[in-house]
C-alpha cells in the first residue's frame, strides 16, 4: 500500500479551515489541524478520526514564526512525511477608513501576512529537508481581487497574498514546489457572520441586511458553503494542478470576474 501524503492546515478548528481538512482526509491525506485554540482543533480531528481518517491537533499562533515551525516539524515527524500546507488562518476586522488604528492593522498583518510567510518558509524548508517537491496553498479572497467597503485592513492583506503567492511560486519553482491561492466568496462562517453583524450595527440594519451588502452581486444567487471553498483546495492539493503555479482561484459563484 503507498504511504499516504501528509497535509497540514491552519485555522482547521471551524468555518474554512474545517472543511479543507475535512475534505483532504476524504481526499487520502493524513492531516494536521492546526490553531490557537487546540479545544477547536481537537474536536475536528476527533471527527475526521471517527470517519477512519488520520489527524493531529496542534496548538500554535500563525502569527509566531516558531511556533508555525514547530507545528510543521511535529506534523512531519508524526506522520513520517510532510506534502502540503494550507495556509487558511486569518482574520477579518470590519474598519470603515476613519477607524483602522496602528493595532487593528498590525494585528492583522501579522496573522494574514506574517503567518502565511511564516507557513511558506517552514514548508518549503521542510519539503527541502525531506528531498521531495511539495504544495503550498494559501488563503486569498475575492476581497483581494476587488476593494470590498468597509474592509480596507483585510482586503490590504488578502490583495498581499495574491502577490506573496506569485513572488514565492517563483522562487520556490527549482525545489519542485508549487504555490497557489483560493480566493473564496462570502462563505457562511463565523468570520463572514462577524462582518456582516459588524455592517448592519454599524448602519443601525439587522443582520440579513449586513449580509446582502455582500450577497447581493453573486450570479449563482447563494451564499457559498466551506465545502464549496474545499473542492478548490482539493484540486490544489492534488495532482491535477501539478502543472499549475502562482495563480490565485476566484471560488466565489460569480462576483469578480478575471
Ligand atoms: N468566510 C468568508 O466569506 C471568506 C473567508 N476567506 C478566508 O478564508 C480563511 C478562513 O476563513 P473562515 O473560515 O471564514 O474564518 P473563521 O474566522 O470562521 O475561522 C478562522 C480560523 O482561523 C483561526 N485563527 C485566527 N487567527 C489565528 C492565528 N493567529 N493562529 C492560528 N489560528 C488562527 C481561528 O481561530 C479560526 O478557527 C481566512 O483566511 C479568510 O480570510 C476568504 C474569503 C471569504
Ligand atoms: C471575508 C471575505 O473574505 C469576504 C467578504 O470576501
Amino acid at each position: 500500500m503507498m504511504d499516504k501524503k501528509v497535509a497540514l492546515v491552519t485555522g482547521a478548528g471551524q468555518g474554512i479551515g474545517a472543511a479543507i481538512a475535512k475534505r483532504l482526509s476524504k481526499d487520502g491525506f493524513s492531516v494536521a489541524l492546526v490553531g490557537r485554540h487546540l479545544d477547536k482543533v481537537e474536536e475536528i480531528a476527533k471527527e475526521i478520526q471517527s470517519d477512519n481518517g488520520d489527524a493531529i491537533a496542534i496548538k500554535a499562533d500563525v502569527a509566531n514564526r516558531d511556533e508555525v515551525f514547530a507545528a510543521v516539524e511535529k506534523a512531519a515527524k508524526h506522520f513520517g512525511d510532510f506534502n502540503v500546507i494550507v495556509n487558511n488562518a486569518g482574520i477579518a476586522p470590519t474598519t470603515p477608513i476613519q477607524t483602522v488604528t496602528p493595532e487593528v492593522l498590525e494585528q492583522a498583518e501579522k496573522i494574514n501576512v506574517g503567518g502565511t510567510i511564516w507557513g511558506i518558509q517552514a514548508a518549503a524548508k521542510k519539503f527541502k529537508e525531506l528531498g521531495h517537491s511539495g504544495k503550498i496553498i494559501n488563503a486569498s479572497s475575492q476581497a483581494g481581487m476587488t476593494g470590498n467597503e468597509n474592509l480596507t485592513v483585510y482586503g490590504s492583506t488578502k490583495f498581499a497574498i495574491r502577490g506573496i503567492t506569485e513572488t514565492t511560486a517563483k522562487e520556490l519553482a527549482d525545489d519542485g514546489i508549487t504555490v497557489n491561492a483560493y480566493c473564496p466568496g462570502i462563505v457562511v462562517t463565523p468570520m463572514m457572520n462577524d462582518i456582516a453583524q459588524n455592517v448592519a450595527d454599524e448602519a443601525g440594519k439587522p443582520f440579513e441586511w449586513g449580509m446582502e451588502q455582500f450577497a447581493k452581486d453573486i450570479a449563482l444567487k447563494r451564499l457559498s458553503k466551506p465545502e464549496d471553498v474545499a473542492g478548490c483546495v482539493s484540486y490544489l492539493a492534488g495532482p491535477d494542478s501539478d502543472y499549475m503555479t502562482g495563480q490565485s482561484l476566484l471560488i466565489d459563484g460569480g462576483m469578480v470576474f478575471n
